[in-house]
């Protein structure tokens, strides 16, 4: 692989929503310092250094709180990056590890003392080389208590997938709604089908994130708030937002962070929505104990 890339805005706007005290940004990643944390051999993409010091001056910005940091799939199953920032984070940050399924249960405690509170199991094609679903599930089944499931997946495997989200016996979280089309507004075949999987359980949770992946109408990204906004107002208790940043691989479309966060608002008007969104659904899955 040659060049680094970087993929993240180097002055974002300040927003003009203010985030509730105690916001969290619930999904966000670090990449390296490569120096120290090298970048997997399997890495689809080479960034440029996003470390702790960065996302903590753009949590304090952007007005939020805490982060959960997701590990990203250029550090491929080595969480030595994530948890390094959830340690010099001082209790603001948890996070979402990527495992190698044949992790011990040693192992696994080690991930939570550290911070962890689930694991993620990414099923692009442009991400990662396997994601086998056999195997995924056997680490399901012995997680620490507590912890959940992230997935992240494409709209046109969703039905594919329906019967392994459901063997799952952990909460789910589901990156960026399963990237439906949001041009196709919010009663669209995409989000029927997104419906139809959050109906089918009444713990999975999803992320109404990721305008500027989803909406190729960019910036002020019109038809993701009108595609996402009522799937927020129907599952108030089931949504958890974050920023995406460093946007891995949104080098030819870099988001402006500030814009991000005044789409807060536009998918959740109320002050209640904002503090079930911001607060109280992200504390319960990564903040329970
Ligand atoms: O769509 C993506 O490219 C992307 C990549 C990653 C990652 O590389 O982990 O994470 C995300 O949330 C989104």
């Amino acid at each position: 692989m040659s060049d680094r890339i970087t993929s993240w805005h180097s002055s974002p706007s300040k927003p003009s929503y203010t985030p509730p005290a105690g916001a969290v940004d619930a999904h966000c990643h670090v990449f390296g310092p490569m120096a120290q944390f090298p970048f997997s051999a399997k890495a689809k993409y080479l960034p440029e250094d996003a470390g702790p010091d960065k996302l903590f001056a753009l949590r304090d910005h952007l007005g939020f709180a805490k982060n959960v940091i997701v590990q990203a799939s250029c550090h491929g199953t080595d969480n030595s990056a994530t948890l390094d920032a959830i340690a010099k984070s001082g209790g603001k940050a948890r996070g979402v590890a990527v495992v190698d399924p044949a992790i011990s249960d040693e192992e696994l405690q080690a991930l939570h003392d550290g911070g962890m509170r689930g694991i993620r199991f990414n099923f692009l094609k442009r991400l990662v080389d396997d994601a086998p679903k056999d195997k995924f599930l056997e680490v399901s089944r012995r997680l620490p208590a507590g912890w959940h499931v992230v997935i992240y997946f494409e709209a046109d495997i969703l039905e594919e997938l329906l019967p392994f989200m459901a063997a799952i016996p952990v909460p789910l979280v589901i990156d960026h709604m399963g990237r439906p089309d949001v041009s196709q507004g919010p009663d669209g075949p995409d989000m029927k089908a997104f419906r139809a999987l959050l109906d089918s359980r009444d713990d999975i949770y999803f992320k109404p994130t990721c305008p500027d992946r989803l909406d190729a109408g960019g910036d002020p990204w019109n038809d993701f708030a009108a595609a996402v906004a009522p799937l927020v107002a129907d599952y108030p208790d089931r949504c958890i937002w974050g920023t995406d940043w460093p946007h891995p691989n949104m080098q030819d479309n870099i988001p402006d962070d500030g814009h991000l966060v005044d789409m807060i608002p536009r998918i959740a008007p109320t002050e209640e929505l904002q503090r079930k969104l911001l607060i109280d659904n992200p504390e319960r899955l990564y903040w329970a104990d």
